[in-house]
């Protein structure tokens, strides 16, 4: 695990909101590796989604550079930001953001209906433990399984990252936990890069690695000697 996927070179986002300017990203310099679980934590508004949804394509940066792999994400133009996002990205989000008109398979579908190499959907929903629930409508599900069922979208284009905001933030600590064994278990079966923001500084005992944020900069870096399975952590 010591071959970098992301690199970040000062790294910063400043939004421009009329009088005020949020350094929302100070100058971050960040290696994550392929195949790691990184935990990200730090205070409500220290730039953690925002370096993430950089990451992730979704937004861009003010100034510094990020790179995936030897594709430098801050040169490409749209469409290719685009291109990368659709191939090599998936997102979970705290919402699991799904269509509520259609079933858990539907809405894995809509995702493998356009990706180059996907999984069948029900082999998607399988690996999350939901093969009893693909025609289920987001309605008729626990919060824990329409996560899961988020997860399932997120992975059924085999991403080789895995970018989570807040996943288990709306759920109980019982099906968090489940969110969090099908995350690990992603992690350890097809070597996904896996990044987590929580706020719940206790998951960080899942993580190969723990990275702190403050005021837009990183202040730790830190890596687990023992790593706690998501089912013996305490919450
Ligand atoms: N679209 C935007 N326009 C203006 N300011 C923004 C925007 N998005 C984020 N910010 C500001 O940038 C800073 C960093 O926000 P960010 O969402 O990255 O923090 P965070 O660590 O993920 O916070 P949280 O844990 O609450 O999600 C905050 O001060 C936030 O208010």
């Amino acid at each position: 695990m010591d071959r970098p996927i992301f690199r970040t070179e000062a790294l910063s986002k400043v939004y421009d909101t009329g009088d005020v300017r949020v350094h929302a990203l100070a100058g971050v310099d960040l290696k994550l590796f392929a195949g790691e679980l990184a935990v990200l934590l730090g205070p409500s508004g220290s730039g953690k989604s925002t370096l993430v949804n950089i990451l992730g394509g979704l937004d861009r940066a003010s100034s510094g550079k990020v790179w995936f792999k030897d594709i430098d994400l801050t040169a490409l133009p749209e469409r290719g930001l685009t291109r990368y996002r659709r191939d090599h990205v998936g997102f979970v989000f705290q919402f699991y953001n799904l269509v509520p008109s259609l079933s858990a398979r539907e809405n894995v579908q809509l995702v493998t209906d356009v990706a180059r190499d996907p999984m069948d959907p029900a082999e998607a929903l399988g690996l999350v433990g939901l093969s009893d629930r693909l025609d289920h409508f987001p309605a008729e599900m626990s919060g824990g399984e329409q996560q899961r069922v988020a997860i399932a979208r997120a992975i059924a284009k085999r991403p080789e990252v895995l970018l989570c905001d807040e996943p288990t933030g709306a759920l109980d600590s019982r099906t968090g936990v489940q969110v969090l064994e099908v995350l690990k278990d992603i992690n350890e079966r097809f070597g996904t890069t896996i990044v987590v923001i929580t706020h719940n500084a206790a998951i960080r005992q899942m993580a190969h690695r723990i990275v702190r944020f403050q005021d837009g900069r990183i202040v730790s870096v830190e890596t687990n000697e023992t790593r706690l399975a998501p089912h013996d952590i305490d919450w």
